[in-house]
């Protein structure tokens, strides 16, 4: 298998009906009898095929094998459906490879089978089962993907035989590679063709189907039939035979896969997670999430929570090379959790996969079956996680259970819950990269559900949105245009509904329509940012039509990504019109236990003690639901945090060893004035101390408080005194001052009195006595400082005054003025009557 061609030399290639005629007559149909069938030997296949089959060790055939590998040997279309993980791959690999070889065909022959898989990863699983199992046979084949240089694989393509191919890139091919045609093709496999068709490749799948010779062998795969493969059979198919191996059968998903969901908060969802993997240390899981940034993001901050358990990312934005590397090094490891897009929900086959997480709800069942159905592949036990936000359960089982999808609700454990959301916080303001990823995370999450399809589970409108920023470590929930805008409007469903309670506010929704027209807007801005060139390795591919995101290479574009969002907000807004009615539920999310810092970094081993003691219907300590009842109870209870004592807070403080910092602070001259813990002072310590044996005792403790409260009572009560002294010595000092002053205002009314022409300067009436000095020194700070203000404006005005006059009035009128002003008004000396009376005295004692 993969040898070039071209090496074998040029023949003639043998007439294809000649050859099938031969192998008909060897293998007659009639001569398949499937019910007979129970090894890959019981087929007629070509010993190279079975020697394959069995070094690969395949030999008993499972049940879609059985019934369809007979059909398709027959030359006749099928569209087969069965379960995940029961070996669809085969069923169509070895009719693949029995066909080229009853055809004898060679290199030269150029492309014979087509084998089209809706993404890399599916194709380059496939494309190593087909070297695997034809290692013995001659034929040449390809893998063609994208993500790698178009020229080197124009120059290749002519050359194979088997080619396994993604449709994006197929079509960009047979567009651009002149030399690639696909004339001799005998076969044609469409692998989960409804997964094609979801992503968008409708048209492409069309275009590439008028490419190809209407004569020819078609088969079609999937774990899941929609209507559009329906559709998409009745185009491509000729007189199908129609096997749907599991139709009968009363759950749609794996036997051996025990599934489960929870019901949380968004803003729970990541501490949530988080005490998943902390419980899942040993174990290899997958967790899903709706979008690429989501996965950025949160793969990058789980890294640096460090769980204890290695964290590797699948998405569309990663370059090829990573890609691979990163579905290579899940399929090694034996313990490990990849955090994935639906990029890796179809067809892959992630050997022992013990878990498989839905963080995000799936758009749909049938997508839920297949993230789902990553475990319990072939005869293996797996377990599955649905978390599901509140407003999304109702409409979501149901569905689930519609598709006969068993699924159980099972509760979360509050007190298992570690809360990581004040960690987060911490990264993002470390890290501002960090933050435009939580930014862009936020946003992007807060768009998928926007733009889901199902109205019923997905209601943007029914999202905490300011808790969920949060709970990425966001302070600020970003701006969100649409939603501001929901936001904002008053909603006149709401008014009405006010008015008339029978109408309800309703949920923003667009029409299936409007999504379609999104999407196909979408898609073309997509192109045409590939077509710009603007894709990574300077390669050109062409998606005809459809939105890939998971397709797109995207890394190092992200700016661009942000560009488009705001015209995909912009596009939505005109979409909608006045639909949106939001009325965003802010309702307080439950709290949840926090736990310390250090408690992150724990030892693996206790952790393993702690949860995996439980196993199944019980996720980290999680009972399953007896009744709805007991349940509300019980979340009731749990929600009321157990109040704590004192006692056993200073227990865990002492047991943790805290040594707790000391404050002393002293005096400039060197005098202890304060120490924090205050230092036992009380005669009681050591009396105490001494007869402790251990434990606390309580009376005696009592005791010692009372006497504690003595003895701080009496220092009080001396500061108080301390207090009253120095207050009554400094009144003592103002009096003192005051009959200072009083002595020397007397001096200065006598120089007043004493005022003579020759004084140039004029009345200084600062030079007076501050009248207010000789008042009760009793009086407030802030009435003197209201006086000394007034004073000081009075200065002023007299200043004033004074100096107008100074200039055109000589002293003469100035005495004259003041007997005037002295007859029509008192002499204000500021002092009390008494003393007005004794200073009165005391001048005209002097002046006699
Ligand atoms: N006959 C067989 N004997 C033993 N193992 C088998 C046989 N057929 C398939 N398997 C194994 O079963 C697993 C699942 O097979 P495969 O990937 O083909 O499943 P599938 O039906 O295509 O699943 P999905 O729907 O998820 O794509 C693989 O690991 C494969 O090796």
């Amino acid at each position: 298998m993969g040898r070039p061609a071209d090496s074998r030399g040029s023949r003639t290639r043998p007439d294809p009906v000649q050859s099938f005629n031969r192998w008909r007559k060897k293998h007659s149909h009639r001569q398949i009898n499937v019910n007979e069938i129970t090894r890959f030997s019981d087929f007629p296949l070509s010993k190279k095929t079975l020697k394959g089959l069995q070094e690969a060790q395949y030999r008993m055939v499972t049940e879609i094998q059985r019934q369809t590998v007979g059909l398709a040997l027959q030359g006749k279309d099928v569209l087969g459906a069965a379960k995940t993980g029961s070996g669809k791959t085969l069923a169509f690999l070895v009719p693949v490879l029995e066909a080229l070889y009853r055809l004898q065909w060679t290199s030269t022959d150029g492309l014979g089978v087509l084998i089209i898989s809706p993404t890399r990863e599916l194709a380059y699983q496939t494309f190593e089962v087909l070297r695997k199992v034809g290692k013995n046979h001659d034929f040449s084949a390809g893998l063609i993907i994208g993500g790698k240089d178009l020229k080197h694989e124009a120059e290749r393509i002519n050359n194979i035989n088997i080619l396994v191919c993604t449709p994006g890139r197929l079509l960009q091919h047979m567009d651009e590679t002149v030399s690639f045609h696909a004339t001799n093709l005998q076969m044609l496999v469409l692998d989960e063709a409804d997964r094609i068709l979801d992503m968008g490749f409708a048209d492409t799948m069309n275009a590439i189907i008028e490419n190809l010779p209407k004569k020819r062998q078609t088969l079609l795969f999937s774990a899941t039939q929609t209507k559009s493969v329906k559709d998409l059979a009745r185009l491509s198919l000729k007189n199908p035979e129609y096997v749907w191996v599991h139709e009968k059968a009363k759950y749609s998903t794996p036997a051996t896969l025990e599934q489960n969901y929870i019901v949380c908060e968004l803003p729970q969802k990541i501490s949530v997670l988080f005490s998943f993997l902390r419980s899942h240390l040993k174990k290899k899981s997958i967790v899903f999430f709706s979008c690429c940034k989501e996965v950025q993001y949160l793969y990058r901050v789980f890294c640096r929570l460090r769980p204890g358990i290695s964290i590797l990312a699948l998405h569309g934005r990663q370059q090829q090379m990573r890609r691979m590397e990163v579905y290579n090094e899940f399929v090694r490891k034996r313990a490990a959790v990849l955090f994935a897009t639906d990029i890796a929900a179809r067809g892959l086959d992630f050997p022992a996969v013990n878990w498989v997480l839905q963080f995000d709800c799936p758009e749909d069942a049938n997508t839920y079956i297949h993230r789902a159905g990553r475990t319990a592949r072939y005869k293996e036990d797996g377990e599955a996680l649905l978390i599901l936000l509140p407003s999304e359960e109702k409409a979501m089982v149901q569905q689930l259970l519609q598709k006969k999808v068993p699924v159980q609700e099972i509760k979360i454990n509050p007190e298992k819950l570690i809360d990581v959301q004040k960690k987060l916080e911490a990264f993002l303001a470390q890290d501002q990269d960090l933050k435009e990823r939580a930014q862009r995370c936020f946003v992007s999450y807060v768009r998928s559900v926007y733009l889901m399809k199902d109205k019923e589970v997905f209601d943007v409108s029914q999202l905490p949105v300011p808790q969920y920023a949060r709970s990425l470590g966001l302070a600020v929930a970003p701006r969100v245009r649409f939603l501001q805008k929901m936001q904002k409007q008053p909603t006149e469903e709401l008014v009405m509904s006010q008015v008339n309670e029978i109408i309800e506010p309703r949920a923003p929704s667009l029409t299936n329509d409007e999504v379609e027209e999104f999407r196909a807007y979408f898609s073309e801005k997509m192109s045409i940012l590939q077509k710009g060139g603007k894709r990574l390795e300077g390669t050109k591919c062409r998606l005809a039509s459809g939105v890939n995101d998971e397709e797109q290479e995207e890394e190092g574009e992200e700016e661009e990504g942000e560009e488009e969002e705001e015209e995909m907000e912009d596009k939505l807004e005109k979409a909608k019109g006045p639909q949106a009615q939001p009325v965003l539920n802010t309702s307080e999310v439950q709290k949840i236990k926090e736990v310390p810092m250090q408690f992150l970094d724990r030892d693996e081993e206790d952790e393993d003690a702690d949860f995996l003691t439980v196993k199944r219907r019980n996720v980290f300590g999680l009972d399953l639901k007896e009744s709805k009842v007991l349940q509300k109870k019980e979340s009731s209870k749990s929600s009321v945090k157990k109040k704590v004592t004192k006692v056993a807070e200073a227990k865990k403080v002492m047991k943790r060893n805290f040594k707790v910092n000391k404050k002393i602070m002293f005096t400039d001259e060197g005098e202890l004035v304060q120490q924090w813990p205050q230092m036992q002072k009380s005669t009681m310590k050591d009396t105490e101390e001494e007869g402790d044996t251990g434990g606390i005792n309580i009376d005696k403790a009592k005791e010692r408080l009372q006497e504690e409260d003595k003895f701080d009572k009496e220092e009080y009560r001396k500061k108080i005194k301390a207090k009253h002294r120095e207050k009554r010595l400094k009144e003592r000092e103002a009096r003192r001052e005051a009959n200072k002053r009083q002595a020397q205002a007397k001096d200065e009314e006598e120089a007043f009195l004493d005022w003579s022409e020759d004084d140039d300067d004029g009345f200084d009436p600062s030079t007076l006595p501050d009248p207010d000095k000789y008042r009760n020194s009793e009086e407030s700070e802030s009435k003197d400082m209201g006086k000394k203000i007034r004073d000081t404006k009075k200065k002023r005005g007299m200043r004033k005054r004074d100096d107008s006059d100074v200039e055109d009035v000589g002293p003469a009128s100035r005495s004259s003025k003041r007997a005037k002003r002295d007859a029509s008004e008192p002499l204000d000396t500021g002092l009390s009557l008494a003393e007005d009376e004794e200073l009165v005295l005391h001048l005209l004692r002097s002046q006699s």
